[in-house]
């Protein structure tokens, strides 16, 4: 079975800062990424730079803030994306096929396993997926912004055996080198911590969006799903590979002890919550430390319509996420017993679908 890796491009390596795509760095990534596949690897690319490559060309000066206008310049830029991997994939024999996802092709089972069902097949025919974020229709709140939390959903979605996330910058410092010249480079990262995303700081250039505080984000969801994830330059002749062979010019993330089930990954890192409940210390707690269901009783407060079935997220006091559940009651009836007793709400309510309001088979932990 060939190993099927999952390559992300950021903007900062594709582009140049004025705005235009860098060609010359288009044709060596696509010859980078056709050495992989001579190798044996089944690759998917994701690619950003459609902002980057397409503002210029429709007059704006700099790479635009407002959504309408990045949403402008990211659709006459992802077609000259396009235009230049088919080019320089060609002169490697191979054929790139443009796929366009947003949160919601995730959150809607259905839509995730249409895109699943297509990217294996263009797979099979020997194609390289160039996947980007569909700018047009992504609205503010539901975007991805940054294109890296998009690669590690994908990389879960078609189980990859690694996830590489090229940038500009050779790993994860502790700090931004561009501001601390004295930061130290991390070889490998055994698990994510509070502390490391304390190092990890925004984008440094004028064209990245999430810095490597997304690219953390990306490397939590991909190594609980089971794909160790690099971090990391592959600006030279066969740096790419190097890296899939675990010495890199970056930063390496082993995979999580116990890996998520599908089930989970979906409910943690792709659904959609309809509504939030807020608990108190004593169910926040339960759900964290003991694996115990999310009762009526611990629930203070509940925002948001949502009926049996959705998914809602979880939050403390404090209004920190502690996690995401499916919902067993609709919020109306919610609202009626938030805070009662086991007995309290049967006497409130007859009969019940569940008495759980989240059953812990249908929670993950995400604090
Ligand atoms: N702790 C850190 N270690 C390394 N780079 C960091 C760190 N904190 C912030 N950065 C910044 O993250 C940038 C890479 O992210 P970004 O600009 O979004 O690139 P891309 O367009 O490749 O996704 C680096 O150029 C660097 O300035
Ligand atoms: N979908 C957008 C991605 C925006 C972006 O800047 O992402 P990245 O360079 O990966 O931080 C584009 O193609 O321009």
């Amino acid at each position: 079975m060939p190993s099927r890796v999952v390559v992300k491009i950021g903007s900062s390596s594709l582009t140049t800062p004025e705005g235009g795509l860098n060609a010359a760095a288009i044709q060596f990534y696509a010859s980078e990424l056709a050495q992989l596949t001579q190798e044996g690897h089944e690759v998917l690319l994701v690619s950003s730079g459609a902002v980057a490559a397409g503002f210029r060309k429709i007059g704006y000066p700099a790479k635009p803030r407002l959504l309408h206008e990045k949403q402008a310049a990211a659709a006459v830029g992802q077609a000259l994306l396009m235009e230049s991997y088919q080019a320089a994939f060609a002169g490697h024999g191979l054929t790139a096929a443009q796929i366009l996802l947003t949160r919601t092709d995730f959150s809607n089972r259905k839509r995730m396993n249409n895109a699943s069902l297509t990217i294996e097949e263009l797979l099979k025919q020997g194609v390289i997926p160039v996947i980007n974020e569909n700018d047009t229709v992504s609205v503010d709140e539901l975007k991805f912004g940054d294109n890296d939390t998009l690669s590690a959903l994908v990389a879960n979605m078609v189980r990859a055996r690694h996830l590489i996330i090229l940038t500009d910058m050779n790993g994860l410092y502790t700090a931004d080198p561009r501001k601390n010249p004295e930061a130290v480079r991390f070889q490998e990262i055994e698990e994510i911590t509070e502390e490391i995303y304390g190092l990890a700081g925004g984008s440094g250039s004028s064209v990245g969006t999430g810095g490597m505080r997304s690219k953390l984000d990306a490397a939590k969801i991909a190594t609980r799903g089971g794909v160790p994830v690099f971090i990391g330059r592959a600006d030279q002749p066969g740096e790419l590979l190097r890296a899939l062979k675990g010495n890199g010019n970056g930063t390496r993330f082993a995979t999580q002890l116990s890996t998520l089930p599908m089930k989970k990954q979906w409910l943690g890192f792709m659904s959609s919550p309809f509504g939030t409940l807020i608990v108190d210390d004593g169910a926040e707690k339960a759900l964290l430390h003991g694996g115990h269901s999310l009762l009526p009783v611990g629930v203070k407060s509940m925002e948001g319509h949502f009926q049996l079935g959705d998914v809602v997220e979880v939050m403390n006091s404090r209004r920190e996420r502690v996690g995401r559940g499916i919902v067993n009651y609709d919020s109306e009836q919610l609202q009626h017993i938030i805070g009662m007793s086991t007995r309290e709400v049967l006497a409130a309510l007859g009969e019940v679908h569940r008495l759980e309001v989240i059953h812990r088979d249908e929670w993950i932990t995400l604090k």
